[in-house]
């Protein structure tokens, strides 16, 4: 049976119920978040069987994380409970009509928590290491190499090992505030020791220096593939062979963007995962992103599966006529 395993940090999320800034806040609203583990969730929302391999708190945020996990049909053999180090904790601020850029914002409390404890150590816990052995998917981020030089090193232990017929796949997740005095250098020695990389066109910039797609694939030349996302332009694929599929996004009536990295991610691979070719699972990630991006909070529902079968064989002209609106995929053509 396929399996995949999604290593990473998840933490409790508060944000103000009200679209106001944080000190004018009364309630927060108490969610969770963790870019891999949303990879995990929307990759068992796609149906394949799915492992989060991490470390958590002893304490209700920990609980709670778990909890929402196994939900969503996520496996948690593989997540120790560290009775010394807090679950991390961020807070997002929903962006506000003054900002220029209408992005929400982000403050972590983060550093110390007991993921950003896990390190090659973390390989030696049976659960851990059989999920890793058993697994057709390792999915890893750029976040987990900015936490701690021990979640670096696990990071290059895994990405070292022999493949076995694995394949490992690594978004670089720019997040800026984690880079802060470190070197952003490592991303680039990480992405070549991946199979998939997974990278925003605007993230490219912050952790490579370049948008160029040929300078991109020069910097980047042993990964099978390289995946260049341009928000709502489109997603490019890069294959070491040489070819290249590009597919437009789809058209979405945008309600907040975070996670849509995260879960164009999930689409993509399960496309991987199941076979496809790259316009096909170009296309899943697409998709899954507009599902998240037409919501609040890091993931949407995907279309119930014979919707979402039609919407993927689509004819290019009936792609291009899709607009996502509240989670709706409407084609005006009745299609
Ligand atoms: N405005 C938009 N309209 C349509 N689709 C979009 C839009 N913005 C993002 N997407 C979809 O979300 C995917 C990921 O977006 P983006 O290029 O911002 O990646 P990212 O920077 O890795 O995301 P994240 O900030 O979540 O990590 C795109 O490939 C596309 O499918
Ligand atoms: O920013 C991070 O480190 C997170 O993992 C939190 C969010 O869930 C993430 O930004 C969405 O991709």
């Amino acid at each position: 049976m396929l399996s995949a395993v999604c290593i990473g940090e998840t933490m409790a999320m508060l944000t103000p119920v009200q679209a106001v800034p944080l000190d004018l806040a009364t309630e927060l609203h108490f969610g969770i978040g963790g870019a891999e583990s949303n990879v995990a969730m929307g990759l068992a929302a796609m149906g394949l069987d799915t492992h989060w391999i991490s470390r958590v708190g002893h304490d209700g945020f920990g609980t709670r994380i778990l909890h929402d996990l196994q939900d969503h049909g996520v496996g948690i053999s593989g997540v120790e409970v560290d009775a010394g180090r807090p679950t991390g904790l961020y807070v997002k601020v929903p962006a506000q009509d003054s900002d220029p850029d209408g992005g929400s914002s982000v403050l972590y409390y983060r550093q110390g928590s007991a993921a950003s404890a896990m390190g090659r150590e973390t390989l030696a816990n049976t659960a851990v290491s059989s999920l890793l052995e058993n697994a057709s998917l390792i999915h890893l981020s750029g976040i987990t190499a900015a936490l701690s030089p021990e979640c670096l090193s696990l990071l290059e232990a895994i990405l070292t090992e022999p493949r076995n017929g694995r394949t490992i796949s690594f978004d670089v997740n720019w997040r800026e505030a984690l880079w802060a005095g470190q070197d952003r250098a490592v991303l680039k020695r990480l992405a070549n020791l991946a199979d998939v990389v997974l990278v925003g066109k605007d993230e490219a910039e912050h952790a490579f220096g370049t948008t160029d797609e040929s300078e991109l694939r020069r910097l980047m030349p042993d990964p099978e593939v390289l995946v260049i996302k341009n928000e709502a332009i489109s997603a490019i694929s890069l294959n070491r062979s040489g070819s290249r599929e590009e597919v437009p996004a789809l058209s979405v009536a945008v309600v907040e963007p975070v996670g849509a990295g995260d879960s164009f991610a999930a689409g993509y691979l399960s496309g991987v995962l199941f076979g496809l070719g790259q316009k096909e699972s170009l296309r899943r990630g697409h998709v899954a992103a507009a599902c998240t991006l037409t919501v609040h909070g890091d993931r949407g529902p995907l279309p119930d599966a014979e919707q979402l079968a039609a919407i993927l064989d689509s004819s290019d002209d009936v792609w291009a006529a899709i607009h996502v609106e509240d989670g709706q995929f409407n084609t005006g053509t009745g299609a």
